[in-house]
């Protein structure tokens, strides 16, 4: 896919944004465990939090290519604001897009575009990952509103957003068409962040366990159709592959750019480490994985831009671009021996921090059996 210059433009400003103001930061953010606020407040002022929402709706509608190229640049930043803006806006964001009402849009989803409230989405639960219709999270409905009651494990933002995306059941009789999905506001009572979960990277990205606990949620407030929540969820989980296959080359690039840098000035036996062929050859592969990811990425976000199905291409790139960014990664820190174990190069912090792109939004397992459904 060849970017047009619009989508060039948006890529380099995300690039400079994260070269000044993440990169030098993450470090930092990771050691203290602490979400980075005034980067994401920077980020919403630049519009990456209503990327893919009209501008109507308060968005800058500039469409999932020129996403996916922002998002690899912030991911090449850091890795954690990569997961906070991709899981705000392809699975924060769209759902209300695309499934919402205009009452809800406006209550909703101007905010969410404007950045002034981030989005999350809860659709795993402790015995509920992979196997995501066997959720045990219930909805009754009581008159006006319904009532919540259940746990959601794994979620992205569920301490810092303003909204969560819940996915319950509201008819225990009908299996996969007894899910509902809905809008709920985090400062709800009876919405409780049970843990804040201690995890091997991205220590920026709050991921939490929620209860829900008697929270009542106006009719108002449900999305889509009574019974209509499991599609709502997997047609959004299509985007978001899209969005965690950005992360993995952005997070990818950054490894292979420290190497390449140290190649370039560690010497051994007399010349730079880049003048043996051992190093120039899994710098040249690395590259090359990299490029073929991008391309995987870029077709499956064109796809979505021209309204055709993407959920193949999108899971092939999810699970090629994140398989491949580990092999990667471990290359890039083998590159600078001893000192890519270290914390004083950001090798280890990114080799971390991208471990789990395979598992996020459908593992790699996940992703093979959607593509093996299809072949
Ligand atoms: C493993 C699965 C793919 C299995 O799926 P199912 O076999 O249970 O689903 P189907 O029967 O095929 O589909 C149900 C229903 O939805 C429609 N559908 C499916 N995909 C799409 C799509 N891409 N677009 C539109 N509609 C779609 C399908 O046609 C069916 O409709 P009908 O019944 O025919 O009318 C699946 O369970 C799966 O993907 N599992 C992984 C779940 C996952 O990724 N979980 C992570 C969630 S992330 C989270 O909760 C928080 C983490 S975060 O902060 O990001």
């Amino acid at each position: 896919m060849i970017p047009n210059e619009d989508q060039t433009q948006i890529r380099d400003m995300a690039r400079q944004f994260a070269e000044e103001r993440l990169k030098p930061f993450s470090a930092e953010w990771d050691r203290e465990h602490r979400f980075p606020k005034e980067a994401i407040g920077q980020m919403a002022e630049l519009g990456f939090f209503g990327m893919l929402v009209p501008e109507q709706w308060g968005g800058c509608d500039t469409g999932y290519l020129a996403y996916a190229m922002a998002l690899e640049e912030i991911a090449a930043g850091d890795g954690a604001c990569s997961t906070i803006m991709s899981v705000h806006n392809s699975v924060g964001c769209v759902p209300i897009l695309k499934f919402g009402n205009d009452d809800q849009r406006e209550r909703f989803l101007k905010p969410l575009a404007s950045g002034s409230m981030l989005g999350a989405f809860a659709l795993t639960e402790p015995q509920a990952g992979s196997d995501a219709s066997s959720l045990k999270t219930r909805a009754r409905l009581e008159g006006d509103h319904y009532v919540l009651n259940g746990c959601k494990q794994f979620i992205t933002s569920g301490q810092n957003a303003g909204i969560v995306i819940v996915f319950a059941v509201t008819d225990p009789s009908a299996g996969k068409r007894g899910i509902s999905a809905f809008i709920v506001p985090t400062d709800s009572p009876g919405y409780k962040v049970a843990r804040v979960e201690d995890k091997l990277g991205q220590h920026a990205s709050d991921t939490c366990q929620i209860l829900f606990e008697d929270v009542k949620v106006p009719v108002a407030n449900r999305l889509g159709e009574e019974g209509e929540g499991y599609k709502i969820a997997l047609a959004n989980l299509e985007g978001g592959r899209v969005g965690i296959a950005s992360q993995a080359v952005g997070m990818a690039r950054a490894a292979f750019e420290a190497a390449r840098d140290y190649a370039r000035e560690r010497d051994t036996f007399g010349k730079p480490i880049i003048e043996h062929q051992a190093v120039a050859f899994r710098l040249a592969d690395m590259a090359t994985q990299i490029a073929v990811a991008r391309q995987m990425v870029h077709y499956a976000a064109a796809l979505r831009d021209s309204g055709q199905p993407a959920l193949v291409e999108a899971s092939m790139a999810k699970l090629f671009a994140s398989e491949m960014a580990e092999k990667v990664c471990s290359m890039a820190l083998q590159t600078l021996g001893g000192y890519g174990y270290l914390n004083d190069f950001p090798l280890e912090r990114i080799y971390r921090d991208v471990r789990v792109c395979q598992i996020y939004e459908g593992t790699s397992d996940i992703q093979r059996m959607v593509i093996s459904r299809n072949l």
